[in-house]
């Protein structure tokens, strides 16, 4: 919360320069000031639009790209992205994005354009993302783009909507963490080690309704990039985003990007003014602090299958038995056993088949570049598989090929692949054969992640390539010497005196010309016409949900157990329920797993899933999570905690999740359920009955969302009614950060905020029916 002195953090200084409209129960309406959109998590936005005949609001600050489903082969010969993708649903997903940024006048990177490449990539190469914005992208990695010194964070499908077609999200304000750490890096320790080892610290629910803000001298001196894959992982740490303050290093990355305000120049000279009074207040407080010293940190390496299994290289895989709880006992014998793994072996000692180096935690010029260091003059383990560079861009790519780093990995045997997200998650042909263990720069572990029942080892990219060389989980610093951390290494200027990083992207005229190539109109676009009956639905009522509950003894419930990514190719919100917990659900012979509850008699028809576990729903934003739980009939899901993208996401398909925490409760409600009987859930008087309607306990829930539930509103609609604050908003972007209107690359120079002012709509339920008294909007 912000301090009561008045005294504010980072964060609470971008959120108050955004918000358009705050409620007295504490619901904002923030503006967004970009949005990245992508293949996978936009059909259903802008099918949504279409049908409520809504536009784009803000194309000028929208921007897409294809990273997710892309394939890494070469792109030479390349005609265009419906005969290079292969499979067809991914190339749906792909022409699909592609159909709707002609139709919406979104700006686009196609496959055929070098600045292509993982959107949390592209963004910040592009000077797109910049510091003080709010920044949005239907993907849980846009905690990225917080190394800016922005508010950056993934939102579900349904929020990409709503900023499309408003530009504002509906949100709330967020605690505030810090994580300080101080002192040096030990020669060798990469800033993929930092969070890595802050989240074994604090774990994945760490974070949970925070924003994190990463500070100390040893995050000062990092570069961009390196604060940018520390930032990136903070949603594995549970948190809503993560921030550095931007500083020196920060103007220093931006000028001369495409869409950063010109430099030198004073438009320049105003936003730095701006940007540097973007430092949190000397006694600003904290909710949550944590220190760490930069110097107890070794180069850390993930055994389990989640973010916050962590030890260093120089440990061994950890003993279950040691835990402090039967659950967590429970949960460490089940991830050794997938694992493949003994505890007690030593880290060093564990072979790997395969090895990736990309993904949007660690595929930037840095990465690759610290990577090849390692790599040069030797050759990959004949005992490894497959070993490959996946560069996050473009762009990136060819940086490093002007660098020869191509040659360096090429010698050593790795394959140097196109842009994307590659094996990060798999959604293209790049994907692990089950049990194949490998060393990876992503950012998730989780089962099947890479591939069904694949094994993965989180690591730094100069881990990584150590272990493709010695072909072991490897202490880099065995194969490296190294006096610093890798980053300044890699961050070190040419012999020519000048840094590397930046020269790629020069600031002129021309270059900012040539992205406005599209889209042609350049009128400004606003939804003040309200939705057709027929167009959008809001959400389906939820009043009372009687049903049988399906006990799941799980922690840390990940979405890509709740759906796994060859689920996430569709273009619908439908038709999802047989794949909801696929890999648990079916055995690898495609048959039921009878040990799975959902499997089981009377759980087949439950309408309701208590996980006994906390922090259920982490991970991934893809709300085809509760679309998967909803197809299979599930309307409430009830947890002692949930993540926060998730659990955002259930609302806005008319679900309820109940946070449950006290432990009796919870044992009450679990006892009915292993006995098969029903549940009672009760939103209006938020109560919980047993099957004889007798009262185990309440519940709480925000007013705004009950009262969204309970009327099923189209919450767009009710945004759209705020169209004079969201105008006035805009004029004020237009005159005091006139850098933000993205003109740059939409010819509309001078045109932002001179939006029209028109009626509000009329606010509607899903089945069309007009709202008398809407609570305020
Ligand atoms: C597809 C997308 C929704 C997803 C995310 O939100 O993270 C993906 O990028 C991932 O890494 O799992
Ligand atoms: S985490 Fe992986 S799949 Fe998700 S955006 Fe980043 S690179 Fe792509």
């Amino acid at each position: 919360m912000p301090s009561i002195s008045g005294s504010r953090t980072l964060y609470d200084k971008v959120l108050a320069d955004h918000i358009v409209d705050e409620k007295l129960d504490g619901t904002i309406l923030l503006y967004i000031d970009r949005h990245l959109v992508h293949e996978v998590t936009s059909p259903q936005a802008f099918e949504g639009l279409e049908n409520a005949s809504r536009q784009v609001r803000r194309p000028d600050m929208t921007l897409a790209t294809t990273d997710h489903n892309v394939p890494t082969k070469s792109r030479k010969g390349m005609k265009d992205i419906s005969t290079f993708v292969e499979e067809e649903d991914s190339r749906l997903q792909c022409t699909t994005l592609e159909e709707n940024v002609k139709k919406f006048g979104v700006t686009y990177f196609g496959l055929g354009d070098k600045r292509q490449g993982i959107v949390h990539v592209i963004g910040p190469e592009q000077g797109f993302t910049l510091p003080g914005t709010t920044l949005v992208c239907g993907d849980s990695h846009t905690s990225t783009h917080g190394a800016f010194g922005a508010f950056a964070s993934g939102i579900g499908t349904s929020e990409v909507e709503h900023v499309l077609a408003t530009q504002c999200l509906i949100t709330k304000r967020n605690k505030n963490m810090r994580i300080q750490v101080n002192g040096e890096l030990a020669p060798g320790v990469s800033s993929k080690d930092v969070v890595l080892h802050a989240i074994g610290l604090i774990g994945t629910a760490g974070g949970t309704g925070c924003v994190i803000e990463f500070c100390g001298s040893a995050i000062r001196s990092l570069s961009m990039e390196a604060r940018m894959s520390i930032c990136n992982m903070s949603i594995e740490a549970g948190a809503r985003a993560g921030m550095v303050a931007p500083d020196e290093v920060t103007f220093e990355y931006l000028k001369g990007k495409p869409l950063a305000p010109k430099y030198p120049s004073a438009e320049w000279d105003r936003a730095v003014s701006y940007w540097k009074s973007l430092q949190s207040d000397p006694d600003a407080k904290y909710d949550i602090d944590v220190q760490i010293d930069g110097a107890d940190i070794a180069p850390t390496i993930t055994w389990g299958t989640s973010p916050e299994d962590v030890v260093p290289i120089t440990g061994v895989v950890p003993d279950p038995e040691t835990f402090s709880t039967e659950a967590k006992k429970a949960s460490g014998r089940r991830m050794l056993e997938y694992m493949g793994l003994t505890a007690g072996t030593k880290m060093e000692d564990i072979p790997v088949d395969k090895v990736f180096i990309g993904s949007c935690t660690n595929s930037r010029i840095e990465d690759l570049r610290a990577a090849a260091q390692v790599v040069k003059g030797r050759k990959i383990a004949p005992s490894v598989k497959r070993a490959m560079i996946v560069p996050g861009s473009g762009l990136v790519k060819d940086q490093a090929e002007a660098e020869g780093l191509d040659k360096v990995f090429l010698d050593a045997g790795f394959e140097w692949r196109e842009a994307g997200c590659s094996m990060c998650l798999g959604m293209n042909p790049d994907i692990l054969a089950p049990r194949e263990r490998c060393a990876s720069t992503s950012n998730r572990n989780f089962e099947g992640r890479q591939g069904a029942l694949s094994r993965t080892h989180l690591m730094s990219p100069v881990m990584a390539a150590a272990a493709a060389i010695v072909g072991r989980l490897t202490d880099v610093r065995k194969l490296t010497e190294y006096k610093t951390s890798p980053h300044i290494e890699a961050f070190k200027p040419t012999p020519s005196g000048k840094p590397k990083v930046d020269e790629r992207i020069k600031y002129d005229d021309e270059a900012q010309e040539q992205l406005a190539d599209q889209p042609e109109d350049n009128s400004p676009h606003t939804n003040t016409i309200a939705s057709k009956p027929e167009g959008s639905q809001g959400v389906p009522k939820f009043e009372v949900l009687k049903g049988i509950a399906a006990p799941l003894d799980r922690s840390n419930v990940d979405t890509d157990a709740i759906i796994p990514k060859q689920f996430l190719k569709t273009i619908k919100r439908t038709g999802l329920g047989s794949a909801a917990f696929y890999a648990w659900r079916f055995k690898e012979d495609g048959l039921p797993d009878p040990d799975f509850v959902l499997n089981q008699e009377p759980y087949t028809r439950s309408k309701i899933l208590i996980c006994t576990g906390p922090n259920f729903g982490c991970g991934s934003s893809r709300e085809h999570a509760p679309w998967a739980l909803l197809d299979f009939g599930i309307k409430c899901v009830i947890a002692p905690s949930f993540a926060d993208i998730f659990f955002n996401n259930t609302f806005k398909n008319g679900m309820l999740p109940i946070v449950v925490e006290s432990k009796d409760d919870m044992d009450k409600i679990v006892a009915e359920a292993r006995q098969g009987k029903e549940i009672e859930v009760d939103l209006p008087n938020q109560v919980i009955r047993d099957g004889s309607s007798n009262e185990i306990c309440k519940f709480d829930v925000e007013e705004f969302r009950k009262h969204c539930l309970v009327n099923g509103l189209d919450d767009i609609g009710l945004t759209m009614q705020l169209e004079d604050k969201i105008c006035e908003h805009e004029k004020k972007i237009t005159r005091d950060m006139p850098w933000l209107d993205g003109r740059a690359y939409l010819k509309r120079k001078g045109q932002g905020g001179k939006l029209a002012v028109k009626a509000a709509p009329v606010p509607k339920t899903n089945r069309g029916e007009v709202i008398q008294n809407p609570i305020d909007w």
